[in-house]
């Protein structure tokens, strides 16, 4: 379990995290969202003992979270600027990594992590002439070669094509599912509405939304109706009572009616002498609820302090 409670860190006089608290339990993958500068990058490096907060407390497993702390053995972290040595090769890289741990080789769960990374012949090569995406698959593997009880992974997809994003929302999703707590942040909304279960939203510092990702999203009784006459359609549509809003996208009129039974929709349609083909009830994307959540332009200003 991760505990976050009133943290908050500053850079100088700049503010980059402003007393939030969220909690993320074993089993469920927690999406970190936010726009650029949010605070999100700082939130997680504190998390992991790579930073330290300049007030509130942090606790992982129920221990608090400082650099070097044994809790954070169980923690499986992918931050940039992992520590990688070019001219090793890539399996050289992570026995080095691993054997700060103090344990012995090979990792618990190296042959997963290895199989996730999908990088066969190329592990033997030193890692200067890897990819971005080679060495982005490299870090994911450290970060779960060690069997961990929690994950924190700072955009983890970034680099990845969608055939290994994919394959990495299946594996948060089986880890998860194993009681791993998994906290992940994404600017790919729509990818991450797949895999998590729950979301924290910052802008500028703040928080200003967390919880189960289907309250967050909500409910909008947003309707799509495929007609055969659609002009008449929005004309009659908008004489009812109930409707907030009608328009009109790829062909099909989208109602807004909150409260209003379908089959009263389709019944006013159908009585204009108007056929209805279909109906969808059509649920709010993650990209909806979060650009409703937060400021169209965020401060990315830069303080000069050092990390
Ligand atoms: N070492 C640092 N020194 C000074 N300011 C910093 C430092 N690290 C981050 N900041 C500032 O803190 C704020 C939050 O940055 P952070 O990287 O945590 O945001 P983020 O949500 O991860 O952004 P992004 O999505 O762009 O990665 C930004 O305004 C950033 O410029």
């Amino acid at each position: 379990m991760i505990q976050v409670e009133s943290l908050s860190k500053r850079y100088g006089r700049h503010t980059a995290v402003d007393r939030i608290s969220f909690t993320v339990q074993p089993g469920q993958v927690c999406a970190l969202l936010g726009p650029n500068g949010a605070g999100k990058t700082s939130t997680m490096r504190v998390l992991v003992g790579l930073s330290t907060p300049t007030d509130g407390r942090v606790s992982i497993l129920g221990e608090p979270v400082g650099l070097g702390a044994a809790v954070l053995r169980r923690v499986g972290v992918l931050i940039d600027g992992a520590a990688f040595v070019p001219h090793l090769s890539g399996l050289a890289n992570l026995r080095l990594l691993w054997s700060a741990t103090g344990r012995t080789w090979p990792p618990p769960a190296l042959d997963d992590a290895l199989n996730l990374a999908g990088l066969g012949d190329a592990l033997s090569r030193k890692m200067r002439r890897y990819s971005m995406g080679m060495k982005q698959r490299l870090m994911l593997a450290q970060a779960l070669m060690r069997a961990p009880d929690v994950l924190v992974l700072d955009e983890p997809a970034n680099g990845l094509d969608p055939a290994e994003v994919r394959a990495l929302r299946g594996h948060l999703a089986r880890l998860a599912e194993t009681g791993v707590a998994v906290l992940i942040s994404s600017h790919q909304l729509a990818e991450v509405q797949q895999v998590a279960t729950h979301a924290v939203v910052m802008d500028r510092g703040r928080l200003v939304a967390e919880g189960p990702l289907g309250e967050l999203l909500g409910d909008t009784d947003t309707l799509r109706f495929e007609v055969d006459a659609l002009d008449r359609a929005v004309a009659v549509l908008r004489d009812l009572p109930g409707i907030t809003a009608v328009a009109t996208r790829d062909g099909e009129a989208v109602v807004t009616a909150p409260g209003v039974p379908a089959s009263d929709l389709v019944q006013s349609l159908v009585t204009a002498g108007i056929r209805v083909a279909g109906v969808h009830r059509t649920g709010r994307s993650l990209e909806d609820a979060f650009l409703a959540m937060t400021e169209p332009t965020s401060s990315t200003g830069e303080s000069d302090a050092a990390r």
